[in-house]
Protein backbone atom coordinates (compact mmCIF):
# COMPACT_ATOMS: atom_id res chain seq x y z
CA UNK A 1 0.00 0.00 0.00
CA UNK A 2 1.64 3.67 -0.94
CA UNK A 3 1.42 5.61 2.39
CA UNK A 4 -0.78 7.80 2.79
CA UNK A 5 -0.78 11.32 4.89
CA UNK A 6 -3.47 11.76 7.69
CA UNK A 7 -3.52 15.73 8.46
CA UNK A 8 -3.98 16.41 12.05
CA UNK A 9 -6.56 19.02 12.78
CA UNK A 10 -4.47 20.20 15.61
CA UNK A 11 -2.57 22.79 13.77
CA UNK A 12 -5.77 23.74 12.03
CA UNK A 13 -7.54 27.24 12.05
CA UNK A 14 -10.07 26.42 14.81
CA UNK A 15 -12.22 29.74 13.63
CA UNK A 16 -12.94 27.85 10.36
CA UNK A 17 -12.58 24.02 11.17
CA UNK A 18 -15.00 23.02 8.60
CA UNK A 19 -13.32 24.57 6.26
CA UNK A 20 -10.17 23.56 6.49
CA UNK A 21 -11.18 19.80 6.39
CA UNK A 22 -13.00 20.56 3.60
CA UNK A 23 -10.16 21.84 1.97
CA UNK A 24 -7.55 18.83 2.57
CA UNK A 25 -10.55 16.17 1.88
CA UNK A 26 -10.51 18.19 -1.62
CA UNK A 27 -7.38 18.29 -1.97
CA UNK A 28 -7.13 14.12 -1.74
CA UNK A 29 -6.39 13.51 1.97
CA UNK A 30 -8.68 10.61 3.06
CA UNK A 31 -7.70 9.68 6.59
CA UNK A 32 -8.28 12.99 8.85
CA UNK A 33 -6.40 12.78 12.09
CA UNK A 34 -8.43 14.13 15.24
CA UNK A 35 -6.49 14.74 18.18
CA UNK A 36 -8.51 14.12 21.90
CA UNK A 37 -6.62 15.91 24.70
CA UNK A 38 -7.97 15.55 28.05
CA UNK A 39 -5.47 17.59 30.62
CA UNK A 40 -4.94 14.60 32.22
CA UNK A 41 -3.10 12.32 30.11
CA UNK A 42 -1.44 15.27 28.24
CA UNK A 43 -0.75 18.67 29.48
CA UNK A 44 -3.20 20.19 27.31
CA UNK A 45 -6.46 20.21 26.23
CA UNK A 46 -8.38 19.81 22.40
CA UNK A 47 -11.73 18.77 21.28
CA UNK A 48 -14.14 16.46 22.05
CA UNK A 49 -17.30 14.47 20.71
CA UNK A 50 -19.55 17.32 19.66
CA UNK A 51 -16.76 18.74 17.88
CA UNK A 52 -16.11 15.70 15.28
CA UNK A 53 -19.73 15.25 14.88
CA UNK A 54 -20.02 18.56 13.90
CA UNK A 55 -17.11 17.87 11.10
CA UNK A 56 -18.74 14.51 10.22
CA UNK A 57 -21.26 16.44 8.67
CA UNK A 58 -19.34 18.12 6.24
CA UNK A 59 -16.18 15.18 5.57
CA UNK A 60 -16.55 11.92 4.32
CA UNK A 61 -12.92 10.87 5.22
CA UNK A 62 -11.92 8.57 7.41
CA UNK A 63 -12.05 9.98 11.47
CA UNK A 64 -8.91 8.47 13.21
CA UNK A 65 -9.67 9.66 16.38
CA UNK A 66 -6.48 9.46 18.88
CA UNK A 67 -7.29 9.94 22.42
CA UNK A 68 -4.63 10.93 24.53
CA UNK A 69 -7.39 10.74 27.73
CA UNK A 70 -7.58 8.80 30.75
CA UNK A 71 -10.04 6.22 31.18
CA UNK A 72 -10.66 6.19 27.26
CA UNK A 73 -13.55 2.79 28.38
CA UNK A 74 -15.91 5.47 29.44
CA UNK A 75 -15.83 7.32 26.79
CA UNK A 76 -15.86 5.32 23.80
CA UNK A 77 -19.72 4.89 22.88
CA UNK A 78 -19.59 8.79 22.44
CA UNK A 79 -16.65 9.05 20.12
CA UNK A 80 -18.65 5.87 17.84
CA UNK A 81 -21.76 8.04 18.02
CA UNK A 82 -19.88 11.16 16.95
CA UNK A 83 -18.28 9.33 13.65
CA UNK A 84 -15.19 7.79 14.46
CA UNK A 85 -13.91 5.34 12.09
CA UNK A 86 -10.70 4.25 14.14
CA UNK A 87 -10.09 4.79 17.75
CA UNK A 88 -6.71 4.44 19.21
CA UNK A 89 -6.51 3.94 22.68
CA UNK A 90 -2.83 4.99 24.47
CA UNK A 91 -1.40 1.71 25.66
CA UNK A 92 -0.44 3.90 29.12
CA UNK A 93 -4.12 4.64 29.87
CA UNK A 94 -5.21 1.37 30.74
CA UNK A 95 -4.33 -1.31 32.68
CA UNK A 96 -6.81 -3.46 31.02
CA UNK A 97 -5.80 -3.41 27.17
CA UNK A 98 -7.05 -6.47 26.18
CA UNK A 99 -10.59 -5.35 27.48
CA UNK A 100 -10.70 -2.08 25.99
CA UNK A 101 -9.13 -3.41 22.88
CA UNK A 102 -12.36 -5.69 22.85
CA UNK A 103 -14.45 -3.24 23.62
CA UNK A 104 -13.25 -0.55 21.11
CA UNK A 105 -13.78 -3.84 18.39
CA UNK A 106 -17.34 -4.49 19.73
CA UNK A 107 -18.76 -1.47 18.80
CA UNK A 108 -17.99 -1.63 15.18
CA UNK A 109 -14.58 0.52 14.63
CA UNK A 110 -11.06 -0.21 13.82
CA UNK A 111 -9.09 -0.54 16.76
CA UNK A 112 -5.41 0.82 17.05
CA UNK A 113 -3.10 1.06 20.26
CA UNK A 114 -0.64 4.16 20.76
CA UNK A 115 3.35 3.99 22.52
CA UNK A 116 4.47 7.01 23.90
CA UNK A 117 8.18 7.28 22.50
CA UNK A 118 9.38 5.65 25.28
CA UNK A 119 6.97 2.99 25.46
CA UNK A 120 8.60 -0.54 24.37
CA UNK A 121 7.33 -2.26 21.43
CA UNK A 122 6.83 -5.46 23.48
CA UNK A 123 3.82 -4.35 25.37
CA UNK A 124 2.14 -5.44 22.33
CA UNK A 125 2.73 -8.72 22.31
CA UNK A 126 -0.49 -10.40 23.63
CA UNK A 127 -2.61 -7.93 21.69
CA UNK A 128 -0.86 -7.02 18.45
CA UNK A 129 -3.22 -10.19 16.69
CA UNK A 130 -6.32 -8.29 17.97
CA UNK A 131 -5.14 -4.19 16.48
CA UNK A 132 -5.84 -2.72 13.45
CA UNK A 133 -3.18 0.04 13.76
CA UNK A 134 -0.46 0.54 15.84
CA UNK A 135 0.45 4.10 16.53
CA UNK A 136 4.19 5.16 17.27
CA UNK A 137 4.69 8.65 18.73
CA UNK A 138 7.63 10.45 17.61
CA UNK A 139 7.42 13.71 19.80
CA UNK A 140 5.69 12.99 23.34
CA UNK A 141 1.87 13.95 23.06
CA UNK A 142 0.41 16.73 23.89
CA UNK A 143 1.30 19.59 21.17
CA UNK A 144 1.86 20.08 17.57
CA UNK A 145 4.85 21.51 15.99
CA UNK A 146 7.26 19.70 18.20
CA UNK A 147 10.91 18.19 17.38
CA UNK A 148 10.66 14.75 15.59
CA UNK A 149 12.47 12.20 17.94
CA UNK A 150 15.31 10.11 16.04
CA UNK A 151 14.89 7.29 18.75
CA UNK A 152 11.67 5.97 17.16
CA UNK A 153 13.24 4.91 13.93
CA UNK A 154 14.47 1.38 14.93
CA UNK A 155 10.89 1.16 16.81
CA UNK A 156 9.45 1.11 13.60
CA UNK A 157 11.86 -0.75 11.51
CA UNK A 158 11.72 -3.67 14.60
CA UNK A 159 7.76 -3.31 15.09
CA UNK A 160 7.16 -3.64 11.02
CA UNK A 161 9.14 -7.03 11.28
CA UNK A 162 7.17 -8.53 14.19
CA UNK A 163 4.11 -7.17 12.41
CA UNK A 164 5.02 -8.68 9.17
CA UNK A 165 4.94 -12.56 10.92
CA UNK A 166 1.96 -11.57 13.30
CA UNK A 167 -0.59 -9.47 12.05
CA UNK A 168 0.35 -8.43 8.39
CA UNK A 169 -2.93 -6.29 8.05
CA UNK A 170 -1.96 -4.26 10.78
CA UNK A 171 -1.06 -0.75 9.38
CA UNK A 172 1.59 1.36 11.36
CA UNK A 173 0.91 5.24 12.05
CA UNK A 174 3.75 7.59 12.93
CA UNK A 175 2.61 10.94 14.38
CA UNK A 176 4.84 13.52 15.44
CA UNK A 177 6.89 16.12 14.26
CA UNK A 178 6.96 15.10 10.39
CA UNK A 179 7.88 17.24 7.66
CA UNK A 180 9.84 17.17 4.15
CA UNK A 181 12.75 16.06 6.41
CA UNK A 182 11.80 13.58 8.50
CA UNK A 183 8.94 11.68 6.15
CA UNK A 184 11.52 9.71 4.46
CA UNK A 185 13.14 8.30 7.36
CA UNK A 186 10.10 7.18 8.44
CA UNK A 187 8.13 6.25 5.06
CA UNK A 188 11.87 4.15 4.57
CA UNK A 189 11.70 2.92 8.52
CA UNK A 190 8.17 1.39 7.81
CA UNK A 191 5.45 3.38 8.16
CA UNK A 192 1.88 3.14 6.33
CA UNK A 193 0.05 6.04 7.66
CA UNK A 194 1.89 9.52 8.57
CA UNK A 195 0.23 12.09 10.48
CA UNK A 196 1.46 15.36 9.73
CA UNK A 197 -0.61 18.69 11.28
CA UNK A 198 2.11 22.16 11.33
CA UNK A 199 3.66 20.83 8.05
CA UNK A 200 -0.12 21.07 6.74
CA UNK A 201 -1.76 23.21 8.62
CA UNK A 202 0.07 26.27 8.92
CA UNK A 203 1.32 26.46 5.00
CA UNK A 204 -0.47 28.60 3.05
CA UNK A 205 -1.74 25.89 0.72
CA UNK A 206 -2.37 22.76 3.02
CA UNK A 207 -2.79 20.87 -0.24
CA UNK A 208 0.32 21.58 -1.83
CA UNK A 209 1.92 20.60 1.76
CA UNK A 210 0.63 17.31 1.69
CA UNK A 211 1.88 16.23 -2.12
CA UNK A 212 4.70 17.96 -1.03
CA UNK A 213 5.34 15.09 1.63
CA UNK A 214 4.16 12.64 -0.34
CA UNK A 215 7.05 13.69 -2.65
CA UNK A 216 9.67 13.92 -0.26
CA UNK A 217 8.79 10.48 1.04
CA UNK A 218 9.32 8.62 -2.19
O1 LIG B 1 -0.64 13.75 18.59
C1 LIG B 1 -0.16 14.81 18.37
C2 LIG B 1 0.43 15.62 19.47
O2 LIG B 1 0.31 14.92 20.64
C3 LIG B 1 -0.21 15.42 16.99
O3 LIG B 1 -1.00 14.62 16.13
C4 LIG B 1 1.15 15.53 16.42
O4 LIG B 1 2.02 16.16 17.26
C5 LIG B 1 1.11 16.17 15.03
O5 LIG B 1 1.58 17.43 15.06
P1 LIG B 1 2.90 17.85 14.30
O6 LIG B 1 2.86 17.18 12.96
O7 LIG B 1 2.76 19.33 14.24
O8 LIG B 1 4.07 17.38 15.12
Amino acid sequence: MPIKIAPSILSADFTKLGEEVKRVEAGGAEILHIDVMDGHFVPNMTIGPPVIKALRKVSSMKFDVHLMIERPELYLEEFVNAGADIITVHAEASIHLHRLIQQIKSMGVKAGLALNPATPIEVLTYVLQDLDMVLLMSVNPGFGGQQFIQGVLPKIVALSTIIAQVNPGCLIEVDGGINTDTISLVSRAGADIIVAGAAVFTKPDPVLAIKELLAAAE
